[in-house]
């Protein structure tokens, strides 16, 4: 349950950092380091707290206690806080539109205001280009696509090189199609200028594709933390495990040190003998076979996902339900009855939760 330390080099630090809304303790004591250049996702369900992170690091909150530093300078802590606007942060959030009455150019200097009129120019013509929008310097906001004034945005917001860039579920008012390949321009930008990255995501599928550290929150506290392939494959709880994608879980008790299943025993360190336990697995850990060579099951029906199709399946032994992903072909699998195997490497066992051990 504790989160994984993050890199030893800590360009952004939080310390034991809560904040409460009356009743409402919208975050717990959260602490981590993020390295520079690194991009950290912060994925959780609605209400767990991911956007008061944001705003207590951008300054438009203050914590109630612990402590937020970046590169060595204390923002928030006891006696101390650095306005927003003097933390050298940026901004993209889905609601921090562009200014309509600006023009492109004059939306990405605005962040430059007080600077040298050379100097201005020079930053606003490099980082209009570094983004991919010189061309549309004179156009106003309500002249753009959806894409574009992302990237506009975007630009806006590295425009005064911040140290520290916080997104907000920037690429979620984009239709699927565009949301990928802003979301794929936009990351690629940031690792090439190496800007440390803070993004917000509600979907699973976005932080596993571009996080260095991926953060599951759940009321608060900080589920589980580390990069997206170890928390995918063997994410510290079952609701990190759930969170991340799709699953199965096979209730079983331990016996002798392992989780006894239909599907098979599998190691149980920590857990007591006698205890209820369940084993997760994701959809593509279990294999068909014959119904001889395997445990039996009956196909319930098939999903179509596009390149891949998930079968519903209910093992006879017990009834429980499993899902089970395969290269899609041209005509659905019939229902019927099978076998299957599980991948013992690719079983995670958790305590049962007093609901799944029914
Ligand atoms: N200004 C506020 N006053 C009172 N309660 C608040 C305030 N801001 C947030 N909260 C509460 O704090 C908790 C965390 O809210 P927060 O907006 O950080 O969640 P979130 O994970 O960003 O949710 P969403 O994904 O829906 O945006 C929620 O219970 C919310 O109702």
């Amino acid at each position: 349950m504790t989160p994984a330390p993050l890199p030893a080099a800590s360009w952004l630090r939080l310390d034991r950092v809560s904040r409460r809304f009356g009743a409402v303790t919208a975050l717990a004591e959260i602490s981590f380091n993020l390295g520079q250049g690194e991009i950290l996702c912060l994925l959780g369900a609605s209400g767990c707290g991911k956007s008061t992170l944001l705003r207590l690091i951008a300054g438009v909150e203050r914590p109630d206690s612990g402590e937020i530093v970046l590169a060595g300078r204390v923002l928030a802590g006891p006696g101390r806080f650095v306005d927003p606007e003097a933390r050298g942060i940026g901004f993209m959030f889905q609601d921090y539109a562009l200014f309509p009455h600006l023009s492109v150019a004059e939306n990405v200097a605005f962040g430059l205001r007080g600077a040298p009129s050379a100097e201005l120019k020079a930053r606003v013509a490099e980082v209009l280009a570094v983004a991919g929008v010189s061309a549309l310097a004179d156009r106003y906001p309500h002249q753009l696509s959806g894409g574009e004034s992302q990237r506009v945005a975007l630009a806006r917001a590295l425009a005064p090189r911040p140290g520290l860039l916080l997104m907000d579920e920037p690429f979620s008012n984009l239709d699927q199609g565009l949301r990928d390949s802003v979301r794929a321009e936009t990351l690629a930008l940031l690792r090439q200028i190496g800007v440390a990255a803070i993004l917000v995501t509600h979907d699973p599928a976005e932080a596993l594709a571009v996080a260095d550290h991926l953060a599951v929150m759940q009321a608060g506290k900080i589920e589980a933390l580390a990069d997206p392939r170890s928390l995918y494959h063997a994410p510290p709880t079952l609701y990190a495990a759930r969170f991340l994608g799709p699953g199965s879980t096979l209730p079983g008790q331990v016996a002798g040190g392992a989780l006894v299943t239909p599907l098979g025993r599998f190691a149980a360190p920590g857990l007591a003998e006698g205890q209820a336990a369940v084993a997760f697995f994701r959809p593509q850990a279990l294999a068909l076979c014959d119904p001889a060579a395997g445990a039996p099951a009956r196909i319930e029906r098939a999903e179509f996902l596009g390149a891949q199709e998930r079968l519903v399946l209910r093992l006879e032994a017990g009834g429980v339900e499993l899902r089970l992903d395969l290269p899609s072909t041209r005509q659905p699998r019939p229902p019927g009855r099978v076998g299957l195997r599980l991948d013992p490497g690719a079983v995670q066992v958790f305590a049962a939760a007093p609901e799944t051990a029914s």
